[in-house]
């Protein structure tokens, strides 16, 4: 069993927080130390974010993120080495990556599949993936042990939903509304509704991200999915408070963690 199927059946009615932060903002040092913090906090799984020039999916704040990790330099490759570094200390907490295809394309899918296990990755999220696409990347991920997580949308058609089905592994990741990262309009009702239906095609846990910024909407999602994503709220604050990130981190991460345990 996968790391991040088995975090899965260890929560069993519980719900999952998923924090996300970008890898090397502020830099690949503080980074390590942050998803420590997190761990520490009661992250359940860690989303890293692989910085890249072009992250459409992206909003501002994850945007500015990215721009500061590429100004220095941080490639697919040190991203890598940094969860390698993580797993020098921790071995259960899953690790996965979000990213875009043209860093991995670059690597090669062999060849990146391959590192990527070799340094302790668990999930491989990428976002401009083309369904098309997925399978040649996936033929190397599955025999490497990591899951393949797929974004399904509020518009993504039942058909595509039935092919996700086929390739995902993990869990899958539901984009709780048509935007960018960082969207404030999050329809608690919408999403439930939405959750059901992915759950007819796809046997796996699915979490919800894009929108939830605090304690309330947090568990708000937790009582209609089995995982809550935390990405900009975390981003914003790390931007705030440079050199006292890690505290900030713990603080907010720790109040989320509450709020979607009690989620029943
Ligand atoms: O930032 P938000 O609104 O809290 O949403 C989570 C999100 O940041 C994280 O999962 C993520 C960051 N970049 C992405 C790109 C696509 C999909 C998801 C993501």
């Amino acid at each position: 069993m996968s790391r991040i199927s088995q975090v899965f059946a260890n929560l069993q009615a519980k719900k999952a927080l998923i924090p996300y932060i970008t890898a090397g903002d502020p830099n690949l040092g503080t980074t390590l130390q942050l998803m420590h913090t997190l761990v520490d906090s009661g992250a359940d799984l860690i989303e890293l974010g692989v910085p890249f020039s072009d992250p459409m999916a992206d909003g501002e704040v994850i945007q500015r993120a990215a721009t500061r990790a590429v100004a220095q330099g941080v490639s697919l490759r040190d991203v890598l080495g940094l969860v390698a570094q993580f797993r020098e200390t921790n071995q259960t907490t899953p690790v996965m990556l979000m990213g875009y295809l043209n860093p991995i394309h670059r690597l090669g899918y062999e060849a990146f599949a391959q590192a990527a296990a070799e340094a302790g990755v668990d999930g491989v999220l990428t976002v401009d993936c083309p369904i098309e696409e997925i399978g040649a990347l996936n033929q190397y991920l599955k025999p490497a042990g990591i899951d393949c997580i797929f974004l399904i949308s509020p518009t993504t058609p039942v058909e595509r939903i039935e092919a996700i089905a086929r390739e995902a592994s993990g869990f899958v990741y539901y984009v709780s509304l048509n935007g960018v990262t960082g969207s404030a309009n999050l329809d608690v009702a919408a999403v439930a509704k939405q959750v059901a239906l992915v759950k007819q095609y796809v046997p796996l846990p699915v979490g919800v991200g894009f929108g939830i910024r605090d304690a309330a909407s947090a568990k708000a999602i937790a009582e209609v999915a089995d995982a809550a994503i935390v990405g900009s709220r975390l981003v914003q604050a790390i931007e705030n408070n440079v050199g006292n990130e890690p505290a900030v981190v713990a603080a907010i991460v720790q109040e989320l963690n509450q709020a979607v345990k009690a989620a029943v």
